[in-house]
């Protein structure tokens, strides 16, 4: 089975609790099955000897099995969640790790709740559903075995009668398969979208309160809502018909039972004890077969879940070659062209050299495709453009980009990013050594009082979090690039939050360092266009044949 065989690998080194969990299922079962037997044999032995003796031994034993019975199930409920938490994180990791090296065009039109929502759900799904199944499987099958021994036994007619029913649930399966799969489908999308609009709901509060878009923001959700409550309703109805029918069919089995064991017992073929045995096995038996049933309906969820994930993992991981670099000196652009999803072209024919040594600033009109540029020069956008982009001379297609962009290259970005955690972690987010010193000497460059934070530089900080201004996050974002000290530096409209003194700053650190490195920064600040080498100016470059640069 395809589901089996993907999970396996995330599955087999929780084995141990794995087994532990099918050990504590088996001697509990092993007490359920022994349970209607003695209640079985102490009702006839009562009825025949009346002796104070009999009772006291069946006590005991009840006890007993009680005791065990309640120890088994803990420890079978501790095992299956060490086993299963740890498997589901297991594959989830390994979904994110292959999310994350796609290329970045993927996400454009995906909401990142929705994508998390529907990973972690369907990781769920699979993991408690592999690891149910095996230790489940077995014990029913062996219920089923052993029960039908005993009901052999005892009488053949009941068997036969339940035999029957075998085929009759097959048929009640195979008739509910497909609904139950299309209908889960859908309900397992809706879901994760209803989740992302759920998530945005709190995550732009900052933009609702603006606004006042209160009203706005609860009419969104409510439409949410509407578009998932048809998938939810039409998901719950499929599956409560399937469990009615299974529900139908106990009772008109149990009603054959009751007739035939009764007309059995009258003529005296049966005992009283005999029956309540078969009574208590019969009901066994019914749990084992809508097991079975359930086991279809569980496999139509894991196999809707097996498939988004495969939908997911399908799409291969972006260009990353296997070259890496000690230090790049150079990086030359020749005759790229570049168009998002094939829609107009924003960069044509474009080429340019980029040396160690010099201040670049890319200046424009907006949407002229500035940061573009940057991503392209990053090897962000390396599986989309025409022409060849090259680090000392080597295709940047041919590079171990990651280790590239991770040693010697530092970004600041137009919208600086925050991770949740705290201050000193952020800024120091991607290295792998940095010094103290170094990093108490930028804050106080970008006149960064760290002591105005309620814990100092292990604040925690995120993303929506209002304990933090956007002149700050720019500087933190600058810092970790300056604390890189990498060979490329590109800044994103690094002065578009900063106070003047700060710019001036900037602006002497970039003079002070630029003799080793390459600094590209996209601005339309005069003072550090003033001290650029060259200028490219997108307006122009990037569409005709016009020179591409200024200065
Ligand atoms: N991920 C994307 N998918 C599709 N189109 C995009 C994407 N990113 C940017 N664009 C479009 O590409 C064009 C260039 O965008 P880019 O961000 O490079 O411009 P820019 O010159 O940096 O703009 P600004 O001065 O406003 O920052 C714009 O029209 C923008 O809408």
């Amino acid at each position: 089975m395809k589901i089996f065989k993907f999970a396996k690998k995330h599955i087999i080194k929780y084995k141990f609790f794995i087994f532990l969990f099918l050990l504590s299922n088996i001697v509990s079962w092993t007490m359920s099955i022994l349970l209607p037997y003695i209640t079985g044999t102490y009702i006839d032995l009562l009825l025949k000897f009346n002796s104070m003796k009999t009772v006291g031994i069946f006590s005991i034993e009840l006890l007993a099995i009680g005791i065990i019975s309640i120890i088994t199930s803990i420890l079978s409920n501790y095992f299956y969640i060490k086993a299963q938490t740890n498997a589901m994180f297991d594959l989830n990791a390994h979904i994110l790790d292959h999310v994350k090296k796609m290329p970045i065009l993927y996400f454009n039109d995906k909401d990142s709740t929705y994508l998390n929502q529907r990973i972690n759900s369907d990781c769920n799904t699979i993991t408690s559903f592999v690891i149910n199944s095996f230790p489940n499987i077995i014990i029913n099958s062996l219920t089923l075995i052993v029960i039908f021994c005993v009901f052999s036994k005892i009488n053949i007619y009941l068997t036969l009668l339940l035999l029957i029913l075998i085929p009759v649930y097959l048929f009640i399966y195979k008739l509910f398969e497909r609904p139950l799969y299309d209908y889960g489908y859908e309900y397992k999308e809706s879901q994760s979208s209803f989740f992302s609009q759920m998530d945005e709901q709190l995550y732009n509060i900052d933009l609702i309160k603006l606004n006042a878009a209160f009203d706005d923001s609860s009419q969104q959700f409510r439409n949410s809502f509407l578009e998932f409550f048809p998938s939810v309703l039409k998901y719950s109805k499929i599956s409560y018909l399937f469990s009615s029918t299974d529900s139908m069919m106990r009772i008109a089995s149990q009603v054959i039972l009751f007739f035939f064991g009764g007309t059995q017992i009258i003529n005296k073929k049966l005992s009283i004890g005999q029956f309540t045995i078969m009574s208590s096995y019969f009901n066994m038996i019914m749990n084992c077969i809508s097991f079975f049933l359930n086991f279809g309906k569980s496999y139509q969820d894991a196999l809707v879940s097996y498939n988004r994930i495969i939908e997911i993992l399908n799409n291969p991981k972006e260009i990353n070659g296997s070259r890496k670099l000690e230090s790049i000196n150079t990086i030359e652009l020749y005759n790229v062209s570049f168009s998002y999803n094939n829609s107009s072209t924003i960069i044509e024919n474009f080429s340019y050299e980029f040396n160690k040594g010099k201040i670049y600033s890319i200046i424009g009109k907006n949407g002229t495709g500035k940061s573009t540029l940057a991503k392209l020069i990053l090897g962000i956008l390396i599986e989309y453009y025409k022409g060849k982009i090259y680090y000392n001379d080597i295709e940047i297609k041919d590079l171990d980009l990651y280790d590239t962009r991770k040693k010697i290259i530092g970004v600041s970005e137009q919208e600086p990013k925050l991770m949740s955690d705290t201050i000193l972690n952020n800024i120091t987010y991607g290295l792998n050594t940095y010094d103290y010193r170094d990093i108490d000497m930028f804050l106080n460059i970008f006149n960064m009082n760290i002591d105005n934070f309620k814990n100092g530089i292990n604040t925690n900080i995120y993303e929506s979090s209002n304990n933090i201004s956007g002149g700050e996050k720019l500087k933190f974002s600058l810092i970790k690039t300056f604390l890189k000290d990498p060979d490329v530096i590109i800044l994103d409209e690094p002065t578009s939050a900063l106070d003047t003194n700060s710019i001036d700053n900037l602006i002497n650190i970039l003079q002070k360092i630029k003799k080793d490195k390459i600094i590209i920064i996209i601005t339309h600040n005069q003072n550090i266009l003033n001290i650029a080498d060259e200028i490219i100016d997108t307006s122009y470059s990037f569409n005709s044949n016009s020179p591409s640069f200024v200065k």
